[in-house]
C-alpha cells in the first residue's frame, strides 16, 4: 500500500507499549446485560453465582484482558444493582474482589468494594480506549480492498472500503503544515476547544480524564444546512498513544451511566476510528495524517446519503484543521 511504503517509520510499529499482558486472548464468558428486565437481573445473578462458584480457583491465574473483562462485568453487575435492578447476593463477589488483592500480593481482607470498582471503571475504559486504536489500525493497515474516492487539489485524499457488518469506512490522508506534536495538542489536549475553529462541532466536552492518554467525552454535531445527516450527538472513549516515531489517537463509542442518550437527540457512533500523525520524512515542520473514519450516524438514512456525506465531513474538518494551524502560526 502506497501509504506504507512512503511512510515507513509507523507501518512496522505495534503500538502496544501497554502492558503486554493486555493483548492476550479474551474472555470466553460473554454476558449480554439487558437493563430493563428484572427477570434477567435474576438470570444473571444466578449466573454470575454459578460462574464464581465454579471459576474461583481459575480467577488467581487470570489476567490482562480477562482479568478486565471481570472488571467490567463486575462494574456492570455493581451499577446494576445500584439502580435496583439487579437484586444480587454481593457475597457471591466477594471473591472477585478479593482475588483482585491476592493477586496483588496484598492482604487478602477485602478492601472498600466501591474504590475498586471506580478503579476498575477507569481500567475498563483503558482497555476500551486501547481495543478501539487496534482495531481501527488493524483496518486501516489492512491494504486490501480500498478505493480511491476523493482526490482533492489541496492534497487530500480519501479513500473507502467495506467492513464487516456491510459497513463504508473512509481513510483520508493529508499532509499539513505542522509538527506531530502541534496536531497532537489541538485534536487530543486541547480537544475541547474543537468547537472554537470547527463550526460543524456544536458542543464537546471532556466527562472524564483516566491519566493523560484516556478520556471520556460528549461531543455533538452541528445540524447545520449543508449536513444533510442532521445533529447526533456521540459518548465516546478516546486514547491517545505516542511513540518514538509517530502519535496515535483512538475513540470509539462507550457508555456512562450518567450520560445516557439525551431525548431529541440522535446518539450515533464512532469507531473504532483512529488519527496516525507521522512526522514528514521530507522537512521539518509538516505531518502526515492519516484517519479513519468508521461511524454508525444511526436514524433512518439512505446509504448512500450517508456514504456521500461521510467523506465531506472530513474534508470540511481537515479544512478547518488547516485554518486553525495557520492561525497558530500568526
Ligand atoms: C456527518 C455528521 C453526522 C458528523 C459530522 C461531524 C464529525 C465529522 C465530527 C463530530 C465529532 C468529531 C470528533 C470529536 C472529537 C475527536 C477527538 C479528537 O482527538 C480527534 C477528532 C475527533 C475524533 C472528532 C472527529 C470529527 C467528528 C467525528
Amino acid at each position: 500500500m502506497s501509504y506504507l511504503r512512503f511512510w515507513p517509520s509507523c507501518s512496522g510499529i505495534k503500538p502496544c507499549s501497554v502492558s503486554s499482558s493486555l493483548c492476550q486472548p479474551s474472555l470466553s464468558l460473554s454476558l449480554s446485560l439487558t437493563h430493563t428486565h428484572t427477570h434477567t437481573g435474576i438470570m444473571l445473578s444466578a449466573v454470575a453465582k454459578l460462574c464464581c462458584g465454579i471459576s474461583y480457583q481459575h480467577l488467581r491465574s487470570v489476567t490482562g484482558l480477562q482479568r478486565m473483562a471481570m472488571a467490567a462485568l463486575g462494574q456492570e453487575i455493581a451499577h446494576m444493582q445500584k439502580r435496583g435492578k439487579l437484586c444480587l447476593g454481593i457475597r457471591s463477589w466477594d471473591g472477585v474482589w478479593s482475588w483482585r488483592k491476592l493477586r496483588e500480593g496484598e492482604e487478602t481482607e477485602r478492601t472498600d468494594r466501591w474504590s475498586d470498582s471506580v478503579e476498575d471503571t477507569d481500567l475498563s475504559y483503558q482497555q476500551q480506549g486501547h481495543e478501539a486504536l487496534q482495531e481501527a489500525l488493524d483496518i486501516t493497515r489492512n491494504a486490501e480492498g480500498w478505493r480511491t474516492e476523493i482526490t482533492q487539489d489541496s492534497g487530500e485524499v480519501i479513500y473507502s472500503k467495506v467492513v464487516q457488518g456491510n459497513r463504508k469506512v473512509f481513510r483520508l490522508e493529508a499532509e499539513l503544515n505542522a509538527s506531530p506534536d502541534e496536531i497532537y495538542d489541538l485534536l487530543f489536549v486541547k480537544v475541547e476547544e474543537m468547537n472554537q475553529w470547527n463550526p460543524n462541532i456544536a458542543h464537546i466536552k471532556v466527562l472524564k480524564h483516566i491519566g493523560k492518554e484516556t478520556m471520556v467525552m460528549h461531543e455533538v454535531s452541528a445540524g447545520k444546512v449543508g449536513n444533510l445527516i442532521g445533529q447526533r450527538d456521540f459518548l465516546s472513549v478516546r486514547h491517545s498513544l505516542k511513540t518514538k516515531h509517530c502519535i496515535y489517537l483512538g475513540g470509539a463509542a462507550t457508555h456512562l451511566e450518567a450520560f445516557p442518550p439525551q431525548p431529541g437527540f440522535i446518539r450515533a457512533e464512532d469507531g473504532p476510528t483512529c488519527i496516525i500523525i507521522q512526522p514528514s520524512p521530507c522537512c521539518a515542520g509538516k505531518s502526515k495524517l492519516t484517519w479513519l473514519l468508521n461511524m454508525d450516524v444511526k436514524g433512518w438514512l439512505p446509504k448512500s446519503l450517508v456514504n456521500q456525506t461521510l467523506p465531506q465531513a472530513q474534508l470540511d474538518f481537515t479544512r478547518h484543521l488547516r485554518t486553525r494551524l495557520e492561525m497558530g502560526r500568526k
